[in-house]
């Protein structure tokens, strides 16, 4: 029984070990607040990475962790992860978006209030021992309107507890449709227009370059007099050092942040400010939340290790069930095509053609081009190449790959050509199929028509078509004990040559190979492993 180590480096919810804890092939390590030197150490022999937003997972750290498989966020940020290096490394990076998007929600609907209410100060003044109640006076929030930057999970969520309080909320996000965020009463608008009119405005993108100080001074200024903003998103969409003096001038009322460029911020002159309000990022921080994201990805790295299934990945194409039960057949003739084409061209690939015909070609055909990636890949650059890292090793070697799709099948319902163009000038290109509802086939290569199984050791012979050379092939297999499973024959007319494909029991090893090139009219031989 394999045994595979699970390496806890933030505080996760006790809920999310014991599942791990009890899955008898995992061996569970907690040890939180690592410096960066023992987290390298203690990685080394992990085979998942379970984390928060404190651990920082670096390329450096990626790249020592030779055993790593997966990292799991007990939560939804992954600005800490380095994400490129883990893909490209094959490493499987997964979050748990769903499971703290209410108790976010929440907070930032605490942190509105608390803003138009002065309730941090006060009750610092009032601890104090000061009773002032003149200075504290605040805002209503009813009929004001309420700027949501970015409507997804939390975002929507947030719209519906401020319509819920009487607000008018307007939000902008590019990627949502007008109609989706009709249905939960937000009109959408552009970003200058969420600026003029927003009397609050609250953030909730990823950090991503281009939201980054995507709140700045040139934001500031198009934004109404006395706004408040709220920040529970991620520090650095807001530049801090622009809201500072917006705060200042007086142009901000006054700004809750949750998040900060630096966590823990340090030195940070914002929170001199009596405008500020603030909380050490813990809008996620709650219990039922903090259960609900370790259970999840306790529950997401157990099925990925122990049965294969991924889920909430960010840099695996999502195959839902039903998908793969469609797609899953071509996956494999897909991987199968390419493995052909690794070991029958002479010079390296420069170009992969991939053409989808039938109804296969109204399928999301992202995992199909991937495994066909994987298959091309692999013969060159071993074991290392997956599902996770196949399009970008491909894109790194210089592969370009180009996709077409026709939805009306010609002689079969559903096919896949792949094209290889080498460096060399070469092309060739395979056709496969699937027969019945399952079985992989090759139906063509280059101008043979062939209807072969892709599959096991197989020897692939192109010769002149003349009486007597598939027996002296058979002859010289048999007389070193190689037997032969299936074979299968294609004519290419206007050449007259013939191409075998021969499955074998053993793979025919490199003298045999000899031999059978020797023999008239054969043009070539290669073995092949599919
Ligand atoms: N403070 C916390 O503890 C805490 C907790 C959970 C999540 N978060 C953060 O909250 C944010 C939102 O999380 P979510 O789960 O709602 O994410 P989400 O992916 O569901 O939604 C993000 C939305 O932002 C939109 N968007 C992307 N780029 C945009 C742009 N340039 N302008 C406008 N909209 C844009 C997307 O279309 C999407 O609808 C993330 O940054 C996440 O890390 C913080
Ligand atoms: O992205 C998230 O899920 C939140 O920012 C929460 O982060 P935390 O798990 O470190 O509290």
């Amino acid at each position: 029984m394999a045994t595979y180590k699970i390496l806890i480096t933030d505080n996760i919810a006790p809920q999310g070990i014991e599942l791990l804890e009890k899955v008898p092939q995992f061996d569970v390590e907690v040890a939180v607040s690592l410096s960066p030197e023992e987290l390298k150490k203690k990685v080394k022999d992990a085979h998942a990475l379970i984390i928060r937003s404190a651990t920082k997972v670096t390329s450096d750290v990626i790249e020592g962790a030779k055993k790593l498989k997966v990292i799991g966020r007990a939560g939804i940020g992954l600005d800490n992860v380095d994400v490129r290096a883990a893909t490209k490394k094959g490493i499987v990076v997964m979050n748990a978006p769903e499971g703290n998007m209410v108790t976010t929600a929440e907070h930032t609907i605490a942190m509105l209030m608390a803003l138009a209410r002065n309730i941090p100060q006060a009750t610092a003044s009032l601890k104090s021992k000061k009773w002032e109640k003149k200075k504290f006076q605040g805002r209503e929030l009813y009929r004001k309107i309420l700027g949501i930057i970015g409507l997804g999970r939390i975002g929507s969520i947030v719209a519906d507890r401020a319509n819920g309080l009487k607000m008018k909320v307007i939000a902008y996000d590019p990627f949502v449709r007008p109609e989706m965020a009709e249905k939960i009463g937000v009109e959408l608008v552009s970003l200058e227009e969420l600026y003029q009119r927003a009397d609050f405005i609250t953030i909730h993108t990823p950090l991503t370059p281009e939201t980054k100080y995507l709140i700045n001074k040139k934001a500031f200024a198009q934004m109404k007099d006395g706004v408040m903003i709220v920040n529970c998103a991620r520090g650095g969409i807001v530049k801090e050092k622009d809201l500072y003096e917006a705060i200042q001038k007086g142009k901000v009322a006054g700004a809750a942040l949750d998040v900060f460029e630096k966590e823990p911020p340090q030195d940070n002159p914002l929170l001199d400010l009596d405008r500020v309000i603030c909380t050490p990022h813990l809008g996620a921080s709650t219990q039922e939340a903090q259960t609900n994201v370790a259970v999840a990805i306790a529950e997401q790295v157990t099925d990925y290790l122990i049965n294969g299934v991924v889920r909430n990945a960010v840099n695996v194409p999502i195959i839902s069930e039903e998908l793969l039960s469609v797609l899953g057949p071509y996956l494999t003739l897909a991987e199968k095509i390419g493995a052909f084409h690794a070991q029958v061209v002479k010079a390296p690939i420069k170009e992969v053609e991939i053409e989808y015909i039938g109804d296969v070609a109204k399928t999301d055909t992202r995992p199909i081009k991937i495994a066909g990636l994987k298959g091309l890949l692999t013969p060159i650059l071993g074991e290392q190449v997956n599902f996770v890292n196949a399009d970008f090793l491909a894109t790194e070697r210089g592969i370009q790959v180009k996709e077409s799709k026709r939805e009306i099948p010609s002689d079969f319902t559903n096919v896949i050509i792949v094209n290889v163009h080498t460096e060399s000038g070469e092309k060739k290109s395979i056709t496969g199929t699937i027969f019945g509802k399952k079985q992989p086939r090759i139906v063509r290569l280059d101008g043979f028509a062939l209807e072969a199984v892709p599959e096991g050791h197989m020897l692939l012979i192109q010769n002149v078509d003349r009486p007597g050379v598939i027996g002296n092939i058979g002859t010289i297999l048999g007389r070193h004990q190689i037997n032969i499973g299936r074979m299968h024959v294609g004519q290419d007319e206007i050449t007259g040559q013939t191409l075998i494909l021969l499955s074998t029991n053993i793979p025919v090893p490199k003298p045999v190979l000899e031999e059978i090139k020797e023999l008239p009219h054969v043009i070539s031989a290669i073995s092949l492993e599919l």
